[in-house]
Order: structure tokens, then C-alpha cells, then sequence
């Protein structure tokens, strides 16, 4: 076996062939923008760490120096945008900024003068590159949605380069990979299937592998996606490319790096008493992801719990803590479909007993809350509802583009509450607002022919979620009496359409408040 060998900073390093024959096998790491702008040294040590111990890859999302929001993914969107009006050359201060950022990064915290130099020219490469492409779409006149692409694509690579040179110079062997031409032109996808996913994680394999013995950095943007990454994926698409690396290489875990502890019972920034979980399920991940706790991005879980690899939910500032596992309840069948295809279920008792567990304190896992919901009540022009009333509604949704996160129906009416980051604009006055979106506004004008319509602005998803819900008796009852003894009005509600998940519409300005109240009042036996 080889000896460890002493790098330039006089660190100890192992070579390949012993890592090789280490029995961990591979871990993935996956690191948030936040993380790789504000704790890249902290990174660079967990990788360290990490490498020593275990065949380690790691995949990484676009720097942000503070905010998501001010990260360099929403800054490559604004050049985007700038691009698209003809004659000014508004990006320009963008790729600027982006590249200081970058710059600057580089020189706070690698030592090695000629990592540092090799670093900036990857830099200014990847920056004219970035000039190139605003400059064709705006020449073309159009944005597309390959061109947008490969503009955001820019953030995961400038972010991969300095992680590369970051780890290197903190003598680790690595090697920077660039995913944006892992989907090969013409290979034969009919869009996102089972089998684009299978033959995508085969080439992430294949990447990984031809990195021999150094760490893979790995790009978090994986390619030209059929329809575009984030109009088929979505923001926060490096989760799934690290679950795609991870099932390619057979990975033994997933760890996704963040700045909190794990998940936790409710928002740890917005409710102090909230608990750390050691697991969640899958399904238990997957619903607090949708209805406001953004901890993991939705398709992940799918790859990864069909493979069989656990995903670790840990903090960048607390590598030492053991973070939340996401696995499936008492095991895991690889054959079975991930959700139970029965027709007929059965209920509480038997599977009270089937689980053994009617005697453990059964309790909720969490309570999440997602913002700007605007709540839309058609209410018919029948007296009876006719037929096709349904359908129609979401045949005109459809159109605009609009999805539901919650539906409660009566003879004649319907409640949905959407989604909308920008539905409503207030006009000036207390209770005068207008339509901000466009598709909003389309479809509202569409209902019309079916009732009047009735928009609800200012609202917010308030949902209990936990694999014991089912089997506890009166809950319901609880989370509704909490929020109403707490003079918190429900707008709308919505129960059994998830077996995990009770969920109502209050206001967003009671938000918060409604969080710590149905915590304290429904998970306080966990203290
Ligand atoms: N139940 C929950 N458990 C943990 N974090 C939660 C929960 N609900 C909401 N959050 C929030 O999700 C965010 C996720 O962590 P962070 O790494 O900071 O975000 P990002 O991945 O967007 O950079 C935190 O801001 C945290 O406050
Ligand atoms: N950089 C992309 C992709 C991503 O996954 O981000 P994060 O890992 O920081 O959520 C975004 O901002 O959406």
C-alpha cells in the first residue's frame, strides 16, 4: 500500500490507490450558493475530512455572497433580461460584478500564488465566454431557452473553478467538472423519464471515473435539459444533478450542505423552541419541500430512495453534527413502487399494528408555512353544478399555466389556492389591488363565463405534516381549535387528500404567529 504523501503546505495527503481500497465507498457532497459564498474554508475542510475517510465527489450550486436572491444565478437571469433590449449593453455592470465577486473570492483564501493565477484566467475566460452569449442572444434578439441555460450555467462553473483551486490549494487533489455537455445533442429522450435520468446517471459515472484519483468538483448544471433546466427542473436543480452523481456512482450517502442543522419541526429561524428530526421520510421531505420548508429540491428524493441511498441533511457551520437523514420508514422494498398503488386502503388500526407502534407517543414531524398564496373562489353561475364545471375550471388553468396547491369544493363553488410570487400589486389603498400576472389575469378573465370570480390576496399555507397523522385520532381537530383560539381566522381548509398532510389558508400577516402557536401547542411533548 502507498504512504501518504506531504503536499506543499506540508498537509498529509492519501493517494488514489489507497482511497481505492477504503471500505467506505462514495459519498456526494452537495454545497447551497450560500454556503460556497459565505463558508468556502469550512468547505474546503469538510471535502478534507470527508476524502480521508470515504471515495468523496462534490457538487456545487452558484456562489451567493449573502441572499439566494442577490446570488450570482439571480444576477446571470438579470443580465438575461438586460440582453433581451436591443442597444444597451446593461449587462456589461453585471458580468462585472459577477467577475469581482469571483476575483476577489479567490484572493481572500487561496495562498498558492500560481493556483491563484491559473484561477483568475479561468475566471476572465468564463467571462468573456458570458459576454459572448448575451451578446449573440441580443444580436438574435431573443433569449431562448438553451441561451438562457448557458447563461445561468455560468454561475455553477466560475462557482466549481474556485472550489477547485480552493481545495487544491488547501492540498486536496481536484479535478473541476464541467457537466454543460454531459446530455449529448440528439441522444433519444423524450423528455424527463426514467430512462433520461438512467442513461444521465450512467455519464455522470463516467465523469466521476475519468477524475482517477483527484476529488470530482462537479458543476450543479448538468446540460441542455430538454425544455430548458429551469423551466423542466427548476431552481435548485443541483440537488437533483448531486442525486443523479450519486445514483451513477452507487454512492453509500447523499449529504446535502446547508446553513441549518437539519430539518426541524417548524422554521429553527422563525420558531426558537423548533427540534432538530434525525429522519424524515421521503414522503414527510418531499411535502414540507412543497408547502414552504425548501430543503430539498422535489425530484430528488425520487432517484436517490429508489437507489437506495440515504440523503443526509447537514450544516456547513456545524459539520460535526449528525444533520436529518431522509429514508424510508422500517425499510425499503427497491422493487415496489415509491407510493402504494392499493385501491382500497385500509386505515389506522392495521397499520397501528403492522408498524408496532401503538404505544409510542405519536406526534406530528413538522409545520411549514408557504407564502404569497392568493386564494381564488369561483363561484358558479348554475344552481346546481353542472357538469364539466371541473373540468373546465382546470382546463383554463392549464392554459395559464397555473397549478393548485390546495382545492376545497362545494355544490357550487370552488376554492383554490395558487401559488404566485407576483399575483397581486397593491393599488395604494388598504383594499385596492390589481392583477400583476399576466396568466392570473388571463384565466380570471376566462372564469368569468363560468361565475363570478373572487380573489383572496395576502395569504399563506399553514400545514401540519407527519407520517403518524393518519393514525392520530382528533388531530385535525387540534391544529383547527389551536389556531382559532388564537383569534387566527382560516380562510380555507383542505384534509385528506394526503395521508401526511392537513393543511388551511390564513393570512400571511398571522403567519408566524401560527407557526409558534401550533408548535407550542402540538409538538411541546418532544422538549
Ligand atoms: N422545517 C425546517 N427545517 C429546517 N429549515 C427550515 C425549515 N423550514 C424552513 N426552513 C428554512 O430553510 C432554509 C434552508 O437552509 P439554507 O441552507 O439556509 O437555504 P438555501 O438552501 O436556500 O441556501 C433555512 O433558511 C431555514 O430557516
Ligand atoms: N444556482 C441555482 C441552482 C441551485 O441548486 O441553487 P441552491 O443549491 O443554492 O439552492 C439556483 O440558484 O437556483
Amino acid at each position: 500500500m502507498s504512504q501518504p504523501t506531504l503536499n506543499g503546505h506540508g498537509s498529509s495527503i492519501r493517494t488514489h490507490t489507497e482511497e481505492k481500497n477504503l471500505p467506505g465507498g462514495w459519498v456526494v457532497l452537495k454545497f447551497g450558493g450560500t454556503s460556497v459564498g459565505k463558508f468556502s474554508e469550512n468547505i474546503a475542510s469538510i471535502v478534507a475530512a470527508s476524502s480521508k475517510a470515504n471515495r468523496t465527489a462534490v457538487v456545487c450550486s452558484a456562489r451567493s455572497n449573502s441572499t439566494k436572491s442577490e446570488g450570482t444565478t439571480n444576477r446571470l437571469l438579470r443580465a438575461a433580461r438586460a440582453a433581451e433590449k436591443a442597444e444597451s449593453r446593461g449587462y456589461d455592470a453585471i458580468v462585472e460584478a459577477i467577475q469581482v465577486d469571483h476575483v476577489q473570492a479567490g484572493k481572500d483564501t487561496i495562498k498558492n500564488e500560481g493556483i491563484l493565477a491559473k484561477y483568475m484566467d479561468a475566471v476572465g475566460a468564463e467571462c468573456e465566454g458570458l459576454v459572448k452569449i448575451l451578446e449573440s442572444a441580443q444580436y438574435l434578439q431573443e433569449v431562448t431557452s438553451k441561451g438562457q441555460d448557458m447563461i445561468v450555467s455560468k454561475g455553477e462553473k466560475l462557482s466549481c473553478r474556485y472550489m477547485t483551486a480552493l481545495l487544491e490549494d488547501r492540498g486536496v487533489p481536484a479535478q473541476y467538472v464541467d457537466l454543460s455537455d454531459v446530455i449529448k445533442i440528439g441522444s433519444p429522450t423524450r423528455g424527463l423519464d426514467g430512462r433520461f435520468y438512467k442513461n444521465l446517471a450512467a455519464s455522470l459515472r463516467e465523469e466521476v471515473e475519468a477524475c482517477g484519483d483527484k476529488v470530482p468538483v462537479i458543476t450543479g448544471y448538468f446540460g441542455t435539459v430538454p425544455g430548458g433546466i429551469l423551466d423542466s427542473i427548476g431552481r435548485g436543480y443541483t440537488d437533483l444533478c448531486s442525486a443523479l452523481v450519486a445514483v451513477g456512482i452507487k454512492a453509500k450517502e447523499l449529504q446535502i450542505w446547508k446553513e441549518v442543522d437539519g430539518i426541524f419541526t417548524a422554521d429553527p429561524r422563525k420558531v426558537p423552541t423548533a427540534a432538530l428530526l434525525p429522519t424524515v421520510t421521503p414522503s414527510e421531505a418531499a411535502e414540507l419541500t412543497f408547502y414552504g420548508s425548501e430543503v430539498i429540491h422535489p425530484f430528488t428524493m425520487e432517484q436517490v430512495i429508489r437507489a437506495q441511498i440515504p440523503i443526509r441533511i447537514k450544516n456547513v457551520m456545524n459539520p460535526r453534527g449528525s444533520g436529518t437523514v431522509i429514508f424510508p420508514d422500517g425499510g425499503f422494498d427497491p422493487q415496489a413502487p415509491l407510493k402504494d398503488p392499493k385501491l382500497f386502503r385500509t386505515r389506522s388500526s392495521s397499520l397501528i399494528s403492522k408498524s408496532g407502534s401503538r404505544n409510542s407517543p405519536k406526534r406530528p414531524t413538522a409545520v411549514t408555512i408557504k407564502h404569497n398564496i392568493v386564494v381564488l373562489n369561483v363561484h358558479s353561475n348554475k344552481r346546481t353544478r353542472a357538469h364539466g364545471f371541473l373540468m373546465n375550471i382546470f382546463s383554463i388553468l392549464d392554459k395559464w399555466h397555473l397549478s393548485v396547491d390546495l382545492i376545497s369544493s362545494s355544490e357550487v363553488h370552488v376554492s383554490m389556492a395558487l401559488h404566485s410570487e407576483s399575483a397581486l400589486l397593491s393599488g395604494g389603498g388598504d383594499d385596492e389591488y390589481k392583477i400583476a400576472n399576466e396568466d392570473l389575469q388571463g384565466a380570471v378573465s376566462e372564469l368569468g363565463c363560468l361565475g363570478s370570480i373572487d380573489l383572496v390576496p395576502d395569504m399563506a399555507i399553514v400545514s401540519l405534516v407527519g407520517r403518524q397523522l393518519k393514525n392520530m385520532v382528533g388531530i385535525s381537530g387540534k391544529f383547527f381549535s389551536v389556531l382559532g383560539q388564537n383569534n387566527i381566522n382560516i380562510e380555507m381548509i383542505s384534509q385528506g387528500a394526503s395521508e401526511i398532510n392537513i393543511s388551511c389558508v390564513i393570512e400571511s400577516r398571522e403567519a408566524d404567529r401560527a407557526l409558534n402557536v401550533v408548535h407550542t401547542n402540538l409538538f411541546t411533548f418532544l422538549d
